[in-house]
């Protein structure tokens, strides 16, 4: 028996040296066909890796690799940096928005690491499901339209495609199914709902928090402390010991206690053959495991994806590479006769590989992908390279992206390199693929989903209890709260929980500074001000509510890691300099009464992705907002000279800014339909020109919009109030030459032509009072005026 994840398009296409690139092949009008023949099965499972005896020896740039045909230049152009230096384990970091966003739409996992940190924004009320979550979809959606997203091919399902030839050619390659697009994804997840309810509550396990994006179209994540050191070990040690028992195994006899949960080994190359083709191969040793041998992968795993259940997940495999061992160039997502039939499991979705031991820089072992990374592709670019670390994981996503229309997102091309010989460690892993639809297993002997059930469950049930957030929530109850007092009052330094007391209007400076421990402080209406660096570096601090506040002081929340939501009355005037700065985890921020948003005070909040500020604004300092990677939207009133220098600087994301007091209503009140539109069509001009605005210049783009807003407004007023001061003046004379119409008309009658000018022009001023003609223009043109 051997499981059957063939090779199709390494034999097809990629193998096939002969096309300078396999891009340009599918646009030709003349297709050389590729041969046909390509069922040798990839053993051990790893997609389209291993070279087919019956493929055209591949030109070699070594000689211990496979040449791959060069990306073509336009999907290049779709390829871009790694946005962090994968080495520095300092940014490691919660995962922003906008990666959610891209993991619910392109990769259907709308739930992934659900209940996590990513989550708690959603669960707390920030964003409720029945609040402004449609609106804030539909309003990211028509954002989008005017903009050019990466992701436009993706999610249209290839309509934009820049890459020429349309899906055709790809179709006759591929077949007619499309790679899983999110309503596909999305179907298949519908209908195996069922399938998918398990007698465990995965929820117990603790959420995710130390992602690492390492590259973004295509998403890389990696994920540390996934696995503990034990389950590291545990993992090779099964390994390992089922390889013993196997190999000693020829006359023993077993028991079927003993047998039970043995992996099957599969794939050993036990020597590197001298040819180059064998050379390519995958020379690593895999073992199929059973899924209730495995529970803490299967649980993590699910858990990680956001997933009901696991049933969705193909065999999990462990892969031992000795020294000078190595997987080579290859794609996860399987060929497209595997992935389109309509009996099987649909394509491979997400690869998820948990690395079991450490091989340090310098001695091979990187999980390296060969078309992302680097800068822009050029020569000199150095491939992204995920170095195996102990206990993290590494996920991607094998078929949704790339060439619309394409069953596999070539972009994933990646490797297992070599282990040098002189490494101190072997590399180990652990390896899942998760599929469209629910999978059948066929190895080893007996290996079922449902077998799981129980074992599953009984490692949530261990993980409830020493999950970190429960026990915080149990501790609290448990732990004495301490009361602040305020003035000279000394906080301990290990605090926790804190009640601030109910006499304490000013909480004084730096006087929380650095509690590390601290979660939560209940903080009441009365507190006025916070003074600077009051809670500076609280790095466990989640929320704060502080209703009541008129001052925040100058880095007062500075350095708080972990503040997910804070909650600004109608009191809050003033937030200092530097206040909130490196706060990573605030999500959105409303301070209605801002008057003075300071110098740098929300600088570095990387997952900030919406502010709502109100009409009374008067200063937005220099650096306010600076480097808010995620921020979309900002909602401000229209002042000339409000804005100080690079208050958006390295705000990439910023696409929208509304404006908020007066103005709308000014707009409205202008005479002319014609003023009305232009200025509407002005103030609507900086979200068309954001998305395209280059990120060292959206200040001064906004700066210059507001600045161009205000001067045509200033015209406008100015035309409609000249227009509402003839008008009057014309209303005057109008009633006054009513009256003397009707008073002359009388005098006519009775003297004739003879009455004296003198006379006349006396009585005409008189008619002018008393018709009340002069007080009109005193009296109804201010009321007329617009503000
Ligand atoms: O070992 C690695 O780093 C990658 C393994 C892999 O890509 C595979 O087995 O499909
Ligand atoms: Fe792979």
């Amino acid at each position: 028996f051997v499981p059957s994840h063939s090779s199709y398009l390494t034999n097809q296409i990629i193998n096939n040296n002969d096309a300078s690139s396999h891009l340009t092949k599918l646009n030709a009008t003349k297709k050389k066909k590729t041969p046909k023949k390509s069922s040798t099965k990839n053993k051990s499972g790893g997609g389209f890796g291993s070279s087919s005896p019956t493929a055209t020896k591949p030109k070699q740039k070594r000689s211990d690799t496979i040449q791959y045909p060069e990306l073509e230049g336009q999907v290049r152009q779709t390829l871009i940096p790694s946005p962090f230096d994968i080495t520095d384990e300092e940014s490691a970091t919660v995962l922003a928005e906008e990666m959610y966003d891209r993991l619910e739409d392109i990769y259907g996992l709308e739930k992934f690491n659900f209940g996590g940190v990513g989550a708690i924004y959603k669960s707390i009320g920030v964003v409720t499901d029945d609040d402004d979550d449609d609106d804030t979809v539909n309003e990211l959606k028509n954002e989008d339209e005017g903009g050019s997203s990466l992701f436009d091919d993706i999610l249209s399902g290839g309509s934009t495609s820049t890459i020429g030839g349309g899906s055709d050619p790809l179709e006759e390659l591929f077949g007619k199914s499309p790679a899983p697009t999110p309503s596909a994804s999305a179907s298949a997840s519908t209908s195996d709902k069922a399938a998918e309810a398990a007698p465990f509550d995965l929820n117990s396990i603790p959420a995710f928090e130390k992602f690492r994006v390492l590259h973004t179209d295509p998403m890389v994540l990696a994920i540390d402390d996934f696995f503990t050191n034990e389950e590291c070990d545990k993992y090779v040690q099964i390994s390992i010991d089922a390889e013993k028992q196997q190999t000693n195994a020829a006359g023993d006899e077993t028991t079927q206690e003993e047998t039970a949960l043995q992996p099957m080994l599969l794939g050993q190359s036990q020597t590197v053959g001298k040819d180059s083709r064998s050379k390519a191969q995958r020379t690593s040793t895999t073992w199929f495991h059973y899924y209730k041998g495995v529970p803490e992968l299967m649980a993590k795993a699910s858990r990680l994806l956001g997933l009901e259940g696991f049933d969705r997940f193909e065999e999990p495999q462990t892969v031992r590479y000795r020294r000078n061992e190595k997987f080579t160039w290859h794609l996860d997502a399987l060929s497209p006769e595997e992935a389109n039939n309509p009996s099987g499991s649909g394509q491979r979705i997400a690869t998820l590989l948990v690395y079991l031991t450490d091989v340090p820089a310098g001695s091979g072992g990187a999980t390296m992908f060969r078309d992302l990374g680097g800068k822009d592709g050029s020569e000199d670019s150095q491939p992204l390279k995920v170095r195996p670390k102990k206990g993290s994981a590494l996920l991607f996503f094998p078929s949704a992206g790339g060439i619309p229309g394409a069953p596999f997102d070539i972009r994933t091309l990646h490797c297992g390199e070599a282990v040098a010989e002189d490494a101190e460690n072997e590399k180990w892993i652990a390896q899942l693929w998760l599929r469209q639809r629910g999978y059948e297993p066929t190895a080893p002997v007996g290996n079922s989903h449902g077998d799981a059930s129980d074992e599953i469950g009984r490692y949530c049930t261990s993980q409830k209890s020493s999950s970190s957030y429960m026990m915080a929530e149990e501790q609290q109850e448990a732990d004495e709260i301490f009361v602040y007092m305020g003035g000279d009052q000394v906080v301990p330094q290990d605090v926790r929980f804190v009640r601030i007391g109910e006499s304490v209007t000013i909480i004084p400076k730096k006087a929380f500074i650095s509690r590390a421990n601290l979660i939560n402080v209940e903080f009441h209406y009365g507190i006025e001000i916070i003074e600077d660096a009051a809670f500076f570096g609280c790095v466990s601090l989640r929320s704060i509510k502080l209703l009541g506040v008129k001052i925040i002081g100058k880095d007062a929340f500075s350095n708080c890691l972990d503040v997910t939501n804070a909650e600004f009355g109608d009191n809050l005037e003033t937030v200092g300099n530097y206040a909130f700065e490196d706060c990573h985890c605030l999500r959105t921020i409303t301070i209605p009464q801002a008057r003075s948003i300071g110098i740098a005070a929300f600088m570095s909040c990387t997952g900030l992705s919406d502010i709502e500020l109100g009409e009374e604004l008067e200063t937005l300092q220099d650096s306010a907002f600076q480097n808010c990677l995620c921020l979309r939207r900002i909602a401000m009133p229209l002042e000339v000279n409000m804005t100080g220098n690079d208050v958006f600087y390295c705000c990439s994301k910023l696409l929208r800014v509304d404006l908020v007091g007066v103005i709308h209503k000014t707009v409205a009140l202008l005479h002319l339909e014609d003023w009305r539109n232009e200025m509407k069509d002005e103030i609507n001009l900086i979200n068309q020109a954001l998305p395209t605005t280059i990120v060292g210049g959206k200040t001064l783009a906004v700066q210059q919009w507001m600045e161009l807003v205000t001067r045509r407004l200033n015209h406008y007023k100015a035309e409609h109030k000249a227009l509402l001061k003839e008008a009057a003046t014309l209303l005057e004379l109008a009633l006054w030459k009513a009256k003397i119409d009707e008073k002359e008309g009388g005098v006519l009658q009775k003297g004739g032509l003879r009455t004296a000018m003198g006379q006349r022009k006396r009585e005409r001023k008189e008619i002018c009072i008393t018709s009340g003609a002069s007080i009109v223009i005193k009296n109804v043109l201010p009321f007329l005026q617009i503000v």
